[in-house]
């Protein structure tokens, strides 16, 4: 299975949705990075040029990568598993609406917390109750702590 052989990683937002201020999705990228590096010996640097591990973006459509969005609802991001390159990067679905706080839509920050666990190399899980399950469910962010079930899958590959 795909897993970062350093436990250092980077991370780099490239570009912003209009649907929340800059504050609030660089807010919760780093909150949703944090969910796995609390249950792990990983840690995530914030660069603000260059190459990061996990390249984080916003698209619609055909972007470039084999992996179109598909418009709104459906898809709403995708990330690749730990390798060279394309490896670990999130892509964001923009005809999306992504929301900070709100509990209508998409809340940016449990997208990328479930993104997250791809990136660092875990794939979709049949609990319903876990954050990698297959679809969106809304929790209150305030509240939120990892599920189990995501904290053995995480820490198998990195514990
Ligand atoms: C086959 C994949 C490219 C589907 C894609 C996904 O799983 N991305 O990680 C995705 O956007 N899944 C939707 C569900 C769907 N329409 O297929 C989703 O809600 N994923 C984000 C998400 C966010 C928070 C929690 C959970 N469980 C799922
Ligand atoms: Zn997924």
């Amino acid at each position: 299975d795909y897993k970062w052989k350093k436990h250092n990683l980077t991370y780099r937002i490239e570009n912003y949705t209009p649907d929340m201020s800059v504050a609030e999705v660089d807010d919760s990228i780093k909150r949703a990075l944090q969910v796995w590096a609390d249950v792990t010996p990983l840690r995530f640097t914030r660069l603000h040029r260059g190459t990061a591990d996990i390249m984080i973006s916003f698209a619609v459509g055909d972007h470039q990568d084999g992996y179109p969005f598909d418009g709104p609802d459906g898809f709403l991001a995708h990330a690749f598993p730990p390798f060279e390159g394309l490896g670990g990067d999130a892509h964001f679905d923009d005809d999306e609406t992504f929301f900070y706080r709100s509990p209508e839509g998409y809340n940016l920050f449990l997208v990328a917390a479930h993104e997250f666990g791809h990136s660092l190399g875990l794939e979709h899980s049949q609990d319903p109750g876990a954050l990698m399950f297959p679809t969106y469910v809304y929790r209150d962010i305030d509240t939120f702590v990892l599920p189990h079930d995501d904290v053995s899958g995480i820490q198998s590959l990195y514990g």
